[in-house]
């Protein structure tokens, strides 16, 4: 049985004229770490709320462990943690208060359920008498992890626990959901960061409320169905505007400092035939090189063919 059942979803805001999530289908399987990627106002956090019982579909069923999302929330609640983007702690409460409280909200105690935030919590515990308000964007990270993991959930939800948070918070973070996911817990975790895709064993893609493809991120790269250039020249505005105008030209964007490019019709260009080319038409220090796309760059393939 899938830990988590997307079945035909649609959710609609301001009667019907937003559409936040349009007929979603998808399943994550238990113990998984599954990642919905996708920018925002994609649709991520609707999804979120629906499988946490906080917003009802007006299509489709999901369920979570096997209960219905609408019918059976009350069973749902008591086993699945719930990170939501938005910072979700009590501002005036110290980190130690936090915890306390939400583990009392859940019948617990601290004590009972320490083994499974220990690693986390150690990180913290210097300062558990300092406000949440007061904390920094990684520690405030790492105590609402803690929160939403105090009741001991068999499926945690994490909606972009990583926004806003540093590079190096980021890594550690995504090192604790490996480590909870050692221990069995089904991790379903969003992120609008494309480097963090690879990390999830399959992800889906997430574009204006649909999915536009549901794999593990290797197969969906490998998908990519073009050759695919990144270039370079002293003059990156000319040369984005002259490939552009170019009808050999399939797409062509930037991405850092080097514009990443297909073309149409041309299965077997090769970097050096297209260097000449480009210094023929007056572009100085031009580089190009044949790559594998990234995540990223299907994402951007995905969402044009769309
Ligand atoms: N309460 C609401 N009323 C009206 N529109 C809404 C509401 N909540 C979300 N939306 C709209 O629905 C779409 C999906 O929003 P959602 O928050 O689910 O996406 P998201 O991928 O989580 O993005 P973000 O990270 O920006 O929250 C967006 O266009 C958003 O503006």
């Amino acid at each position: 049985m899938s830990a988590v059942i997307l079945d035909h979803i649609t959710k609609t805001y301001e009667n019907g004229k937003v559409t936040a999530v349009d007929d979603v289908s998808l399943e994550v399987s238990p113990g998984e770490l599954f990642g919905l990627i996708g920018p925002d106002g994609a649709g991520k956090t609707s999804v979120f709320r629906i499988l946490t019982t906080l917003l009802l579909p007006e299509k489709g069923t999901a369920s979570v462990l096997g209960f219905d999302c609408v019918k059976n929330y009350r069973e749902i609640r008591n086993r699945v943690g719930y990170m939501p983007g938005r910072f979700s702690l009590y501002q005036d409460l110290t980190v130690a208060e936090n915890l306390h409280f939400f583990a009392t909200l859940f019948g617990t105690t601290i004590e009972e359920n320490y083994t499974l935030i220990k690693d986390i919590y150690e990180q913290i515990k210097p300062f558990s008498n300092r406000r949440a308000g007061k904390l920094s964007g990684g520690m405030k990270q790492k105590l609402a992890l803690c929160c939403a993991l105090i009741h001991k959930p068999e499926v945690l939800f994490l909606d972009e626990p990583t926004t806003g948070v540093d590079v190096v918070s980021r890594k550690e973070f995504w090192a604790m959901l490996q480590q909870l996911k050692q221990q069995g817990i089904t991790i379903m975790v969003s992120t609008p960061y494309m480097d963090e895709a690879v990390l999830c064993e399959r992800i889906a893609l997430i574009q204006a409320g649909r999915i536009m493809s549901v794999d593990t991120p290797e197969k969906i790269i490998d998908t990519f169905p073009a050759q695919l250039f990144a270039v370079k020249a002293a003059d990156i505005y000319r040369l984005l505007t002259d490939l552009r105008n170019d009808p050999a030209t399939e797409s062509c964007y930037t991405f850092g400092e080097y514009l990443h490019i297909t073309f149409r019709g041309h299965p077997d260009t090769n970097p050096q035939q297209l260097q000449e080319w480009l210094e023929q038409r007056g572009h100085r220090n031009v580089a190009v090189k044949q790559i594998r796309a990234t995540i990223e760059d299907s994402f951007i393939r995905l969402m044009n063919e769309a």
